[in-house]
């Protein structure tokens, strides 16, 4: 049976000041929940909600109306960094710090274990990242710091990924590279996933398909086998 859903909306909407006292509506009515193992493509034209949504989903952003909550994860302020990680649609390597210290931070974070560094390299030889390691994030090239952010939100195994066009600066074969890596490890753990893209053949290689709409979401689910 399945257990408590790791993330569930009800009639959720989100609007933002537009500057003219107006309301600018952004999502509408938005119900949907998120099961351990689903592994969903959020896909929608530019300006669609995507980023909203995930941003709400990962307790960074509240809805204007309506609800959101982690049934199986507990209230907002507990989910990050253990829980529910994030990877960022634009740059969000720490500057000053390796691309080793950055991976390892969420666990220096959490409870300073003293593994977080050989749990880092680990990890970033696995996504190929293993000679970058003592590099600063200004020395590497965009797609290869989308891999080290998704290496970084990977390393506290959460239960729930997010992640917002993480390979939006990869070539097609660098995108599916890191889907794979990213696939293999989340099956492993048996975390959800859920990637926004704009990219079909990204997208197809998941088997929950949400789409969004001018901010209304309607969902798909396919078999699994025919996917990844
Ligand atoms: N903080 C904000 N204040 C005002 N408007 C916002 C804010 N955040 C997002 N918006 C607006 O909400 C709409 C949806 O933006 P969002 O970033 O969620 O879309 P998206 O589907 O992720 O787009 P993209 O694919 O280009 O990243 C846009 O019209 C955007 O201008």
């Amino acid at each position: 049976m399945m257990g408590d859903p790791l993330a569930e909306t009800h009639g959720l909407c989100r609007s933002f000041a537009d500057g003219n006292r107006a309301r600018l509506p952004v999502l509408f009515d938005i119900n949907c929940h998120i099961d351990a193992r689903d592994h969903i493509a959020l896909v929608g034209v530019s300006g669609s909600g995507k980023t909203t949504l995930l941003h709400i989903l990962g307790g960074l952003d509240v809805p204007t109306t309506g609800t959101v909550a982690w049934p199986a994860l507990g209230q907002r302020e507990t989910l990050r960094p253990a829980k529910v990680a994030f990877v960022f649609q634009r740059p969000s390597l720490f500057p000053a710090l390796s691309v080793v210290q950055n991976v390892a931070l969420p666990v220096l974070l959490l409870d300073g274990r003293g593994d977080a560094v050989a749990a880092a390299l680990d990890l970033l030889d696995q996504f190929g990242l293993l000679d970058l390691a003592e590099k600063l994030p200004e020395e590497i090239s965009g797609g290869q710091a989308q891999r080290v952010a998704m290496a970084r939100a990977l390393i506290t195994k959460p239960r729930l990924i997010l992640a917002d066009e993480p390979t939006g600066q990869l070539d097609s074969a660098g995108a599916h590279h890191l889907l794979d890596i990213a696939l293999y490890l989340v099956g492993e753990s048996g975390a959800a996933f859920v990637l926004a893209t704009h990219d079909e053949a990204v997208a197809a290689r998941l088997h929950i398909r949400w789409s969004l709409d001018a901010g209304r979401l309607s969902t798909d689910v396919l078999p699994r086998e025919a996917h990844q």
